[in-house]
């Protein structure tokens, strides 16, 4: 038997009667898979107090639904058609806690909100996850690309771990919920998409010499930590032959470990030493 699903007839209906052709430059791969709609929708576990931001609405496939269950949904979107779309919709089915901003989400500032739900355009997606971890919320459910998802919540020596997995280490609890088949989308992505769950750790705070460290080290993610950081002096605001000073008192079990097998505490370890010599050596 062939299930054949309202939301994939709904949205290729809305599509033709706004005469849309879908852009791949803004990431536009639609949700047409009920059953995963409602498990996203499930997994933010909304309730009247909320109020959900969601980066790219599109003809509203989340968006709508949200709105039931959340006090109220912020909606950005950058694509004027699928504003106009949308603002249609919520008026025909008289639907008034839901707020549409048209612009670029990562051109401005967010309004308050405590949840956090989207299908990312994929484009954005490393921008974005930094931008939001700026914010103050308590709960994400977003879909990225699986191999982006990975990134996230990538372990030290694997060929996934990057400046993106040692900052979410530190800035968030990442757990990889579902991973999503192409065909749950219209046009079809060419890779699988995952469904990431993300609670912000609220505790911790991340300098900008740290994250310019992570910047530093992963720029030259195979060779040593030393070796990395004096090639990337720059990212620190650094005279090179200063930098290879506080280098040379660095424990050698750090300098000489590649970059990819350090763990977060051990980054954040190198970054300390290296502010805390700098400022004993500043007149
Ligand atoms: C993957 S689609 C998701 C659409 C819909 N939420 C769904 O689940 O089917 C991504 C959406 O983000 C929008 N978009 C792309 N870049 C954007 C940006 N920089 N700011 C806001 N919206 C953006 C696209 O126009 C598109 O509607």
């Amino acid at each position: 038997m062939i299930i054949i699903s309202s939301l994939l007839h709904e949205t290729k209906y809305i599509l033709k009667k706004y005469n849309i052709s879908l852009s791949r430059r803004l990431g536009q791969n639609f949700l047409i898979n009920e059953y995963i709609r409602n498990k996203i929708i499930n997994y933010a576990n909304l309730n009247k107090k909320d109020t959900v931001l969601e980066i790219g609405p599109g003809i509203g496939t989340l968006t709508i639904p949200m709105a039931k269950y959340a006090k109220k949904v912020i909606a950005i979107e950058k694509d004027c058609k699928m504003v106009e779309i949308l603002k249609d919709r919520i008026h025909d089915l008289k639907i008034d806690n839901i707020e549409i901003i048209n612009a670029d989400a990562l051109k401005i500032k967010f309004p308050k909100f405590n949840k956090v739900v989207s299908n990312l355009p994929y484009t954005i997606s490393s921008p974005i996850t930094f931008k939001l971890l700026n914010y103050d919320f308590n709960l994400g459910v977003l879909m990225y690309q699986k191999e982006f998802a990975q990134r996230l919540i990538a372990k030290p020596g694997t060929s996934n771990y990057s400046r993106l997995s040692v900052m979410m280490y530190f800035k968030a609890n990442v757990e990889l919920l579902d991973i999503i088949p192409p065909k749950s989308f219209i046009p079809r992505p060419k890779v699988k998409s995952a469904i990431v769950k993300i609670i912000p750790k609220k505790k911790f705070k991340i300098n900008r010499f740290f994250e310019n460290v992570c910047r530093a080290l992963f720029q030259h993610k195979r060779k040593k930590s030393k070796k990395a950081l004096i090639e990337s002096s720059h990212e620190l605001n650094m005279n090179k032959s200063k930098l290879k000073q506080i280098l040379e008192r660095l424990d050698p079990k750090l300098a000489e470990k590649r970059v990819f097998k350090l763990t977060p505490n051990e980054i954040l370890k190198i970054s300390k030493f290296i502010e805390e010599h700098d400022k004993v050596q500043k007149p």
